[in-house]
């Protein structure tokens, strides 16, 4: 008995050690496993790629560690942020996209910079840059920021293929200008609002100053909350100011984006992401119920975007379209909504902003656009038809959006194996297209490249640039952007009215430091003195 007993126990025991051996072998497999991934990704798939894309003659910053030039970046970000430049200088790229200055200055047009461990290649050619953007064979796909994405939007911008080509057809429609005539109203009462309570602001015929930064930003919050939600006007604004933090904490994020995961941690910054997320979410569901019972009553009026946009998307799904049951869902339109705040505001206040500093740097600009409101429009609230006969105060936000480009830059990411301006370019590298370095492109723009001269933009845009089209405010190709008309018309109705009724010229506080947080913003406010007209 004793000796089975011993025996069992051996056994046992050696299954015991046999077990323990097999896992330590299975960890260690799994741990050699996640090694050689890190060490690929880290480090031997980067410097592939590097090798093979300077094999093509291409040059620029070589790979140091999986950060990429991030702290070089944070580094010439850092000391061009300390340099702040004379009143009327354009030259605005040495301070708001030092890296990319510097890597075009020492590279040349074409030059790799790294984006964490994957390899980013700089264009600047505007016949490349529009060959990208038109995306004829699908080889370019948008970056994807994941969760940042999802909490800010998760529409049209973010979608690739079937699905984006869906909810374009879809959306079109809200934006034609017959639909965004019926806006116009909207747009007057925002504009009028801010105009009236300037006015109040004013003692006598004093100059008295403002920052107009914010005040723009509140007015195209007020446009789109209006232009989107007629009827849930105040809970829009209730999501605007929201979507604004969301920015704003985003923005602060993105600095720490190359570390890994660091977005799903519970940082005080994370958690109120996700807490205003889940609010604004709510917000919404509640607004397009109503509006959905409402249309489906046959009561709701359909000339706001959410309207439109409803309506669109009833006709799709009905089967009005040839495509029958192709409307898109709920949470869909949620994500539209979203992207509508996050697209439309910060960049239409970015442009008027820009507008009103670069007139008070050019007051003879200014007198001519005051002039021609004046002659075209009187002292009446503007209508489409003398909005759209404004020329000389198109040729000047044509000039302000080429200098003081909002996105400063745009990227997409190979996808397959492709060929551009005769360089190979693998799958997995990301393609920079640094809008504002174009815009600022003396071989594109002349030797006066940085100066201030809507005259350029006299005979249109295709002749404004030698070489012509290079002008991309808006992008270029199926993605244009889907708002630019939306934009532009609300920007001259504002800008029209803060003319009718003020002069401005800058604060001896202003400070002129366009950098960009997000969009390209005056750093440190847009500090103006208005003057009331009689
Ligand atoms: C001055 C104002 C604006 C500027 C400079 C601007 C700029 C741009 C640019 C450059 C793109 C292309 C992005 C890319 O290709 O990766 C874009 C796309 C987009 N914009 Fe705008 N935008 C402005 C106003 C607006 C407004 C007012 C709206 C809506 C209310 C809007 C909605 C969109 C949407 C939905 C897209 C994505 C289009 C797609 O992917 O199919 N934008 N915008």
């Amino acid at each position: 008995m004793g000796i089975v007993a011993a025996g069992d126990e051996r056994r046992q025991q050696q299954q015991q050690l046999l077990l323990l051996l097999s896992s330590a072998v299975a960890g260690a497999v799994v741990l050699a496993w996640c090694a050689v991934r890190a060490l690929e990704w880290a480090w031997w798939r980067p410097r592939r790629l590097e090798r093979e894309l300077r094999a093509q003659g291409l040059r620029g910053t070589p790979y140091r560690s999986p950060a990429g030039d991030a702290p070089l970046n944070e580094q010439l970000n850092s000391k061009a942020r300390t340099r702040t430049m004379p009143l009327g200088c354009h030259d605005v790229v040495p301070r708001a996209m030092p890296l990319f200055h510097q890597a075009m200055k020492e590279h040349g047009k074409m030059s790799i910079t790294w984006f964490g461990p994957v390899p980013r290649v700089t264009i600047t050619k505007p016949e490349l840059v529009r060959e990208v953007l038109s995306n004829k064979f699908g080889h370019f796909e948008k970056l994807k920021f994941g969760r940042f994405q999802r909490l800010l939007h998760n529409g049209l911008g973010s979608h690739e293929g079937e699905k984006w080509a869906k909810h374009r057809r879809i959306i079109n429609p809200a934006f034609h200008l017959e639909k965004l005539k019926r806006m116009l109203p909207a747009f007057t009462a925002c504009c009028t609002e801010l105009v009236d309570k300037w006015e109040g602001l004013a003692e006598g015929d004093e100059p008295y100053e403002v920052d107009v930064w914010p005040q723009m930003q509140s007015l195209t919050g007020d446009v789109i909350s209006r232009a989107a939600f007629s009827s849930s006007y105040l809970e829009g604004k209730r999501i605007f100011q929201l979507q604004g933090e969301q920015v704003e904490l985003v923005v602060m994020t993105m600095n720490k984006i190359h570390i890994p995961g660091y977005i799903y941690l519970p940082t005080k910054s994370n958690r109120r992401m996700k807490h205003n997320a889940g609010e604004i979410e709510g917000m919404l569901r509640r607004i397009i119920a109503k509006r959905l019972s409402a249309l489906k009553a046959g009561e709701a009026s359909s000339d706001d975007l959410l309207g439109l946009l409803l309506e669109s998307n009833m006709d799709h799904s009905k089967g009005n379209n040839s495509n029958a049951n192709s409307g898109i869902s709920i949470d869909d339109v949620i994500g539209e909504c979203k992207m509508f705040y996050f697209a439309g505001m910060e960049t239409t206040s970015v442009l008027l902003t820009w507008t009103m500093i670069v007139l008070s740097m050019h007051p003879e600009w200014q007198d001519r656009a005051r002039e021609e409101v004046l002659h075209v429009l009187g002292t009446h609230a503007p209508d489409y038809d003398g909005l759209s006969r404004l020329r000389i105060v198109t040729m000047v936000l044509y000039e302000v959006l080429r200098l003081y480009t909002p996105l400063t830059m745009l990227q997409r990411k190979t996808y397959k194996p492709m060929e551009l301006g005769g360089v190979r370019y693998p799958a997995g590298v990301v393609l920079t297209l640094p809008l504002l370095c174009i815009h600022h492109d003396k071989d594109v723009w002349g030797a006066d490249a940085n100066e201030f001269k809507p005259e350029r933009f006299a005979e249109g845009i295709s002749k404004a640039s030698r070489e012509a089209p290079a002008f991309f405010p808006f992008g270029w190709g199926p993605r244009i952007c889907i708002g630019q008309n939306f934009a532009l018309l609300e920007a001259k109705m504002g800008l029209s009215m803060i003319l009718q009724r003020f002069s401005f010229h800058l604060s001896p506080s202003y400070t002129h430091a366009p950098f960009p947080i997000g969009l390209l913003r005056p750093e440190h406010g847009a500090q103006v003195r208005l003057t009331r007209l009689h």
